[in-house]
């Protein structure tokens, strides 16, 4: 039987439409196998779940300054400028040990070589004056600054009292530089009766610190300390009004501080827990006024300085009624303390002195005792 022309071409181009339907279909297997993201439901699903949402988008731009979050104040307090480890911070009970050991002579930063060129550096105090105040403690560092060998801080720091949370690089940065052999020092009086400065003193140089305390008749001292306050309060009431708990019954008011301050051997008492006595000079304020020679002589031999200050550097002023001195670098100019010092003093009754006389008699001969010096104050 002869296939009809028909059915046979149709049954041909069947065939090949069959063949053609094939080759596509495996043509795009092979498209879509090879590029995934080319297209196809599944890659249009993944496509919209991975996109970014159009906030998040939004999110990426930085915001105006005024829109952005506040940040939390800083409650911390600020550091040193210069970190220091935690162990050698003042105020951690380890820090003793290390600041001890990391005492000015000692410390790296005194580790010049002899092929070094000296270089200046500041340094920690190795002496400090600390009292009393208004026994003449600005006197005795000026004249002391007269020496080559020693540098001072101009003011009064207050680390041991007021600032020791601040740290010794803050300490340390208030004080000039120096170079090696040269003797670091400042006067801060009111350390002498703080009562953490004796052990935060010690810390520093495991001891080794030179202590200066200038002393003075404990009443004339509670009369220049009054007269500070009352250049600073004209309405303060009288010296023997603030003396007395009782006038006429002549009670002393032990807890007022210009008194306070002059019992001098119940401070000296808690320092002496702390410092061996050869760690002390006292400086008689009274003789620094009449004989600044003698008394800077012995606070030159007490540091270790070259006898170089002497009585050819002070010049008794008459008008100031107190001595000057000459710098070496003023040619033969002559300094005199400030306004400050060397104050009128109120007159005050006789009775009341009188009284004040017998209440210090005791401390004062307790006193002499501790330190083996009569100063003639009774
Ligand atoms: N050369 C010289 N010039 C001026 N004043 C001198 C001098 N030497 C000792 N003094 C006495 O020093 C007293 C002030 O003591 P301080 O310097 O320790 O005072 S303070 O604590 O620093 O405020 C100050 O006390 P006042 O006289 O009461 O003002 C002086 O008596």
């Amino acid at each position: 039987m002869t296939p009809r022309p028909g059915s046979l071409c149709s049954q041909t181009t069947r065939r090949k439409l069959l063949a053609m339907f094939l080759a596509l279909v495996l043509g795009t297997s092979i498209v879509l196998y090879a590029y995934p993201g080319a297209g196809g439901p599944a890659a249009y699903a993944a496509y919209l779940y991975t996109r970014p949402r159009p906030t998040e988008s939004r999110r990426k731009k930085p915001l105006p300054q005024h829109q952005q979050p506040q940040q939390p104040p800083r409650t911390e307090p600020r550091r040193p400028s210069v970190e220091i480890p935690a162990a050698s911070r003042p105020g951690t009970q380890s820090s003793v040990i290390a600041a001890s050991r990391a005492g000015p002579a000692r410390s790296g930063e005194d580790a010049d070589t002899e092929s070094e060129i000296p270089a200046e550096r500041r340094r920690l105090p190795q002496a400090i004056i600390i009292g009393v105040k208004k026994g003449g403690t600005r006197a005795l560092l000026e004249f002391l600054r007269l020496h080559p060998d020693v540098r001072a801080a101009g003011s009064e720091p207050h680390f041991f009292d007021r600032n020791y949370q601040r740290g010794y690089d803050w300490y340390r940065s208030l004080m000039p530089p120096s170079l090696k052999g040269q003797l670091t020092m400042e006067k801060t009086p009111s350390y002498f009766v703080t009562r953490e400065a004796p052990a935060r003193i010690r810390a520093m140089a495991d001891g080794n610190t030179k202590l200066l305390v200038v002393v003075r008749d404990p009443v004339t001292r509670a009369i220049s300390d009054y007269t500070q306050t009352q250049s600073k309060r004209p309405g303060l009431p009288a010296f023997e009004e603030l003396s007395f708990r009782n006038v006429s019954a002549g009670i002393v008011e032990t807890h007022w501080n210009a008194l306070r301050i002059g019992m001098y051997a119940e401070h000296l008492q808690r320092w002496l827990r702390y410092f061996s006595r050869k760690q002390f000079l006292f400086v008689s304020g009274e003789r620094l006024v009449t004989d600044p020679a003698v008394e800077v002589s012995h606070a030159q031999r007490f540091l270790g300085l070259r006898p170089l200050i002497s009585e050819e550097n002070f010049y008794f002023n008459t008008t100031k009624g107190f001595p000057c001195f000459k710098k070496a670098e003023s040619q033969g100019q002559l300094h005199c303390l400030g306004k400050s010092k060397g104050r009128q003093h109120p007159n005050i009754q006789p009775e009341a002195l009188a009284r004040l006389q017998e209440f210090f008699q005791p401390f004062n001969r307790k006193f002499y005792q501790m330190v083996g010096h009569d100063f003639g104050w009774d």
